[in-house]
């Protein structure tokens, strides 16, 4: 069965307008104007059990308005959401049995109570029994490393020690789809490398679906085979990380540094025919790009085998980068991928 069937939904929200100067003011007393903002634009994606797909796209793509859609949070002005079968804002107590949410910049946990006072009120929330509620409690807390802060208020907790915390909240109820909403914002790095190892371990194990909004790529990177981007509301890539990094990186470059003055009439008479090009930058430094279709090793061979070699970097275009060019063009289709390339590839002759 899939975890989450999403088709052609769409989300508009009402914004007043607000007029200029005291007599715009006067007339928005009696009566109001409203501009009308299109957040969702009749998406559809699929997601089956026990994937994690990555959700991510600039400020204002419309993430967060999907996930809350998605959790029963808002009603769609129009399309069909099924979650477990659900639809979320109908079903909402059968529903939210069955999934988990940590939205990382709002807590589920009550501010000046014992951790352990939140979890127990939200035993009862989900109607967890006492003894399921104990053994799950104390898988988390040890996974998660707890111990000492669940007799803590919240208020006195680090950013880190919530966020955990949090995990282990949404979690209680043994939900087989998890919801996050920038899960990783503000962690320092051992904390989100705990936090994404321990993701993983839930999806190895227990097969949990998860849905995860980040601006953070490391994230995706480290958790997700698939990734949905969102552009102005609208998809504009649904698919797999490696296959987006292949259509869109630029290739590689290799960095080589000579023990003697290598003309560059030479590096490019040695590399002839391999799609390479080449870029001198100083006597004895010159950058190689190689595209995708040219294999590295019979490229180096060649260099190596007529040249005298002190050092050689390999240099991958980045998910940061890609990912960014893709977002600054709008499109991550092959055709905008190719403009891109055509505008690029002068900049490293
Ligand atoms: N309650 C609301 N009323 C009016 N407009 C809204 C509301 N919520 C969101 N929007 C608008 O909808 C668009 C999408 O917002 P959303 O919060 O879903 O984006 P996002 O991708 O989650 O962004 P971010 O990465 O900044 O969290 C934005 O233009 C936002 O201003």
């Amino acid at each position: 069965m899939l975890a989450i069937d999403v088709k052609d939904l769409r989300k508009q929200f009402k914004v007043q307008k607000n007029r200029e100067g005291l007599s715009g003011a006067l007339k928005d007393l009696f009566k109001r104007e409203y501009n009308e903002v299109r957040a969702v634009k009749d998406i559809s994606f699929q997601i089956p059990q026990g994937e994690i797909c990555g959700y991510i796209g600039e400020n204002g793509a419309g993430k967060s308005t999907t996930i809350k859609m998605l959790t029963g949070i808002l009603v769609p002005t129009s399309g069909d959401i099924r979650v477990n079968g659900y639809i979320p804002y109908k079903d909402r107590e059968k529903f939210v049995g069955n999934i988990g949410v940590v939205f990382g910049q709002r807590s589920q946990l009550w501010w000046d109570i014992g951790v352990i006072e939140s979890f127990r009120l939200l035993r009862k929330v989900y109607g967890v029994s006492e003894q399921d509620f104990r053994r799950r409690l104390d898988q988390l807390v040890e996974r998660l490393d707890l111990g000492d802060l669940l007799n803590r208020p919240v208020r006195k907790l680090s950013l880190g020690q919530r966020m955990r915390c949090e995990l282990v909240a949404s979690l209680l109820h043994n939900p087989s789809i998890l919801f996050l909403d920038e899960p990783t914002i503000g962690l320092d790095i051992v904390v989100k490398t705990a936090i994404r190892e321990f993701l993983q371990e839930l999806n190895r194990e227990e097969g949990t679906t998860i849905l995860l909004t980040t601006h953070d790529l490391q994230d995706i990177e480290a958790l997700c085979s698939r990734v949905i981007m969102l552009d102005d509301g609208r998809i504009i890539y649904d698919g797999g990380l490696d296959e987006l990094k292949n259509r869109w990186s630029r290739g590689r470059e290799i960095q080589f540094q000579f023990t003697s003055h290598t003309p560059l009439a030479k590096l490019e008479q040695l590399t002839a025919g391999l799609g390479v090009t080449w870029k001198q930058e100083s006597d004895l430094n010159a950058t190689m790009w190689l595209p995708h279709t040219t294999n590295v090793s019979d490229a180096l061979s060649i260099v190596t085998g007529g040249t005298a070699i002190r050092d050689i970097k390999i240099i991958e275009t980045n998910t940061d980068e890609i990912v960014r060019e893709i977002y600054r063009s709008g499109s991550a289709s092959a055709s905008a991928a190719a403009t891109l390339l055509r505008e690029e590839e002068p900049a490293l002759r």
